[in-house]
């Protein structure tokens, strides 16, 4: 279905609103016991301000395997739905979990409506090996035309002329590394270029762990110098067989213009610039309190900062609460706060707001669970001591907790 018809269908509705509605946190049936933890307050901030403003937003969550980034950016994009805007939350882990964690089927590589929302929430898992196998049967059925169109549809037809004189075939048997995060930039192009996807005001990605995620942040600027490098290649190649010609075939030496790749050098900066625009980007960090997974993320931290990439959150997700009897749990608990404290100390990491999430007493999966996590910080702190989502969620929810 043409993402403007599923647009229609949802802002037919009367829960779609043309105007971004403020920010209005609802208490918990059970609010939960606030109890700072050894930090001071002021480091700790919530997603209550990433909510306000009608301007088109773009957020990023990456992290370690398993942290828990599809669990936040599902409840993220849950929240911004719920506050007004229309909202994409975009898979580009080649392997998905955003269908477990809404637990529907999202699959398929096409934008899809998420049911069970009182508001436009839409997802998209991209997925390269449909991407390829489209590809592939376009070579098949139409030859030339078929790879036009095709790249037509995935805003990369300036290159299909290129391609056209490559051994496509062999190339997706044995593709290159960075290629399925070549296939979700192609993607972010859309987002910027396209209309249809003009009335979506907040795009969440979540993204595939941190190595692929540095690939897919860096791959702009490295097809620009990559282009830029074969174009001066081509005009070398072009100026040398025109002088050539000039001396043997007595010829005029002519300048050969390359637009289509001049082109597509200016998309690709387009999307460097805004994974670099802190008005309209934001990279979230998640992690969880261990010492091996801060670690990375203070790794990570520093990669974003060289690519530029605006960073100014971390979510330490897992807490487990300050009081328990449980003696495995206030041990384990004790370790976190070292981990806490390696944050604080970590000259990367040490200046990031930092969002606690709860360890939750249940898996979390579908609409109530992720619009419980996502509300967890509507008072800053909330939820370090909500970890239980069958005293809290089920009640608001009827039960439908999975
Ligand atoms: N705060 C939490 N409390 C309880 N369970 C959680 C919490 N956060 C995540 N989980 C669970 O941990 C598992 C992994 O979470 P999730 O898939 O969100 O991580 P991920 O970082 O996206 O993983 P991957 O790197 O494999 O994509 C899921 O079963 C999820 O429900």
């Amino acid at each position: 279905m043409a993402v403007a018809t599923l647009f229609r269908r949802v802002s037919k509705s009367r829960y779609f609103n043309s105007a971004i509605t403020p920010f209005t946190p609802k208490p918990f049936i059970n609010p939960p016991q606030v109890r700072p933890i050894s930090t001071p307050a002021k480091t700790f901030a919530g997603f209550g301000d990433l909510v306000s403003g009608a301007e088109r937003k773009y957020y990023m969550l990456g992290g370690k395997g398993g942290v828990g980034k599809t669990s936040c950016a599902a409840s993220l994009a849950v929240k911004f739905a719920n506050h007004g805007h229309p909202t994409i939350v975009v898979s580009t882990d080649p392997a998905h979990s955003l269908s477990d964690s809404f637990d529907q089927d999202l699959t398929g590589g096409a934008l899809v409506p998420i049911e069970g929302m009182d508001s436009p929430l839409f997802a998209l898992e991209i997925n390269p090996e449909k991407t390829k196998e489209d590809f592939r049967s376009a070579i098949q059925k139409d030859g030339g035309a078929g790879v036009k169109n095709f790249m037509d549809s995935m805003g990369l037809g300036m290159l299909s002329q290129q391609l056209e004189d490559l051994k496509l075939g062999e190339l997706l048997d044995t593709p290159p590394p960075g290629l399925d995060e070549a296939m979700a930039i192609s993607k972010v192009m859309q987002f910027v270029e396209s209309q249809e996807y003009n009335s979506f005001t907040r795009i969440v990605f979540d993204t595939a762990p941190t190595g692929h995620t540095l690939r897919l942040l860096s791959l702009p600027d490295f097809l620009d110098t990559s282009i830029g490098k074969m174009m001066k290649l081509k005009e070398k190649i072009a100026s040398t067989t025109a002088a050539l010609k000039s001396v043997f075939m007595k010829e005029e030496p002519k300048q050969i213009p390359d637009n289509k790749l001049e082109q597509l050098r200016e998309r690709m900066s387009k999307v460097r610039d805004l994974f670099r625009d802190p008005k309209t980007m934001e990279f979230i960090i998640v992690t969880i309190p261990t010492a091996m997974a801060v670690s990375e993320s203070s790794r990570l931290c520093a990669s974003l900062k060289k690519e530029r990439v605006p960073v100014h959150r971390l979510i330490l997700n897992q807490m487990l609460p300050e009081s328990t009897d449980c003696k495995f749990c206030a041990i384990r608990r004790k370790d976190q706060m070292r981990a806490l404290e390696l944050i604080q100390r970590d000259k990367e990491l040490s200046n990031l707001k930092i969002v606690q999430a709860p360890l939750f007493d249940v898996e979390i999966r579908g609409i109530p669970a992720l619009k419980f996590m996502g509300d967890m910080d509507h008072d800053s702190q909330a939820g370090i001591e909500a970890g239980s989502m069958t005293d809290n969620a089920v009640e608001q929810t009827d039960g439908k907790i999975n």
